[in-house]
């Protein structure tokens, strides 16, 4: 159902007048009429093997040339210079599901328009696919954008189903887009949007239609991540507000000293929001679905591994404590996932929610009769649109508080720490909570400068091209700038692994999990135990839109870019636990170099997660 409300102006405090006047910056590369690309090398796809299976289902948009947007002053013989400028015109649709600064996608690309040639026309699907299936549009002008720039939802326009996939969708799509006369077709999404666009494109040039079908990396689960997109829009906001209320949460728990927390983090199928929260706020645990499906813990092994962690803590007298849940964790636990196949596929051949318990295996009843009853239910929900369990419906941190209340219970029977206490649990979700934020400085800048690429993409005649930006982690006047065909990023799952494995499926975008070889899981690992015992609990604090921290960047994608210490702006406000000592206005240069003294990204780290009062290293910089 559509909102009948969307896209009206609304009226704004006087937080978000402010944010409304706030001007993201563009890269030289995108500066001015004369914005100049370089095609690249021919692309094929992030799994190799799979190139062939993605070259016959994509036969004229796979192969294509990644695209480069050049510096002003660079000298290349063949740059192609985009000047002439015929009017455009251009259709936006939110498709995936809400993430903070999605609204400056379209301003971005709105902006870039009216500079090429103010007869361009914009027009925002309302509703989102659904809006685009019945051609329900809503011009982009700058009264329509007014009070929506910089600000939090999708509300400018709404948004429905994510899915453009079936016969009837795609057909719909196509008539809206010649009827319409669109040159360009901007899809803002995850991982299935993304998809989804893909489709469109080959779809579109099969039948000679002349939209060309640019996807956005917009979604706040940051699991859209390959060699060509570092994260993704919202993923910075969504885990600032996150680890602002995990924080809280945390020093609360430490007042009071009497309850666990099980908070469970909204992020789709991988741990990247649950990941990134725990470097920013300390928590005593967190369970990563990618580490759980590597070592397989089954439910009873992960119950106990919790319950180990509160003994070790009852041990130092401490009886509160905060546990952070990805919320794709349920779906690792390998007893877990393979229950949750078997649903998936009863929902596929269209048993009805009430008797598909009916229909399971033996052994996958016998799990699921095990389960508590709110876990039954939610397991059995309808199916997400890529045909996946609805993982924001189902409470794992419910189902674990449950196990481990009752084992921490057994075990107090028999003598443990607990003795004359009872283990008590608070629950959390937070999924919304983050989602509707006003959207952080990097989440509006990065989304604003994806707009303006769009434009170029259209411009340039691209189709099934994803807009990308990489070096993200340094100021805008570096960030790189390109335009990477979609299935450059595809690949089909495979069965098992090695020279045996039998791909299947179709491809997709499919979402990145956790490298677990990364610096940044490393740092995390190395702090697990102090974590655990030790209540180093960090308080980052509400999002910053002005001043020092206004421009920090997600810990993960600073420490995983090849130059962290690039951006030294992320490290300001721990300056002074560094003792850096420097001189009073010393230059960028000087500041840099006195960061880049620190040994290693963990010493950053170190030194970041420091009590004031910690014994550290001192730098002298003049
Ligand atoms: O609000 P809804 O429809 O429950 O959406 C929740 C889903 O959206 C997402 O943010 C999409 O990636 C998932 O993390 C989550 O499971």
């Amino acid at each position: 159902m559509m909102n009948a409300d969307l896209g009206s102006p609304r009226e704004l405090t006087g937080l978000q007048q402010r944010r409304a006047l706030y001007q993201p910056d563009l890269p030289p590369c995108l500066q001015g009429t004369r914005v100049r690309v370089e095609l690249g090398d021919s692309t094929t796809t992030v799994d190799p093997k799979c190139a062939d299976i993605v070259a016959q289902a994509f036969p004229h948009t796979f192969g294509q040339k990644l695209v480069h947007f050049l510096e002003p002053n660079t000298m290349v013989s063949d740059a192609q210079v985009l000047e002439e400028h015929p009017p455009i015109r251009v259709g936006v649709l939110f498709s995936g599901r809400q993430s903070p600064g999605g609204h400056n996608v379209i301003w971005g690309t709105y902006d870039a328009m009216k500079v090429q040639n103010p007869h361009n026309v914009l027009l925002g699907f309302v509703g989102g696919t659904e809006g685009l299936f019945a051609k329900k549009t809503l011009e982009i002008t700058d009264d329509v954008l007014l009070s929506y720039k910089n600000q939090g939802g999708f509300d400018l326009l709404g948004r429905t189903v994510d899915q453009i996939r079936t016969t009837e969708q795609v057909n719909a799509a196509m008539s809206t887009c010649c009827d319409l006369s669109l040159d360009g077709l901007i899809i803002i999404g995850g991982v299935t949007s993304n998809s989804d666009a893909a489709q469109l494109a080959e779809t579109f040039a099969t039948h000679n239609c002349k939209t060309k079908v640019i996807g956005v990396p917009v979604t706040l689960s940051g699991d859209l991540k390959n060699q060509f997109v570092e994260t993704t829009v919202g993923f910075d906001t969504v885990c600032k507000v996150n680890s602002q209320l995990i924080s809280n949460i945390c020093l609360d728990a430490v007042s009071a000293g009497k309850y666990y927390y099980f908070v469970r983090l909204m992020g789709g199928k991988a741990s990247h929001v649950a990941f990134e929260c725990a470097l920013q706020s300390h928590p005593n645990m967190v369970i990563l679905g990618e580490e759980v499906a590597l070592s397989k813990l089954t439910l009873m092994e992960i119950t106990n591994k919790i319950c180990e962690g509160v003994e070790a803590r009852a041990a130092q007298g401490k009886y509160h404590g905060v546990l952070l849940i990805p919320e794709g964790l349920i779906e690792s636990i390998p007893e877990m996932y393979a229950l949750i196949q078997e649903i998936n596929n009863l929902h596929s051949n269209n048993v009805p929610e009430d008797e598909i318990p009916s229909q399971l295996s033996p052994w996958a009843a016998a799990l699921f009769k095990f389960l508590p009853p709110f876990i039954r239910r939610e397991l059995v929900l309808h199916q997400e649109s890529d045909n996946s369990a609805q993982l924001s419906q189902i409470d794992t941190e419910q189902l674990l508080a449950h196990l481990v209340e009752a084992e921490m219970n057994k075990r107090t029977k028999e003598g443990n720490y607990y003795k004359g206490r009872k283990f008590s649990s608070v629950c959390h979700f937070f999924g919304s909570q983050a989602r509707g934020s006003l959207p952080s400085n990097f989440d509006c800048n990065y989304a604003y400068v994806l707009g303006h690429i769009c434009v170029q993409i259209v411009a340039k005649g691209l189709n099934g091209y994803m807009a990308t930006v990489t070096n993200l982690k340094d100021s805008i006047n570096k960030w790189r700038c390109a335009a990477v065909p979609l299935t450059a990023m595809m690949s089909v799952r495979r069965h098992l692994r090695g020279p045996g494995a039998v791909p299947i499926g179709r491809p997709v975008i499919h979402p990145s999990p956790i490298d677990l070889k990364a610096e940044s899981y490393g740092v995390l690992r190395e702090k697990a135990s102090s974590f655990l015992l030790d209540d180093f609990y960090r308080t980052p604090g509400g999002i910053q839109f002005e001043g020092s921290g206004a421009d920090t960047k997600p810990i993960t994608l600073t420490i995983e870019g090849q130059d962290y210490l690039g951006d030294i702006e992320i490290l300001q406000d721990y300056l002074e636990k560094v003792r850096i000592i420097l001189k009073p206005g010393c230059s960028r240069e000087i500041l840099k170099a006195a960061i880049s003294s620190m040994a290693s990204v963990n010493d950053v780290l170190k030194v970041m997660s420091a009590p004031l009062n910690a014994e550290l290293p001192l730098y002298h910089f003049s």
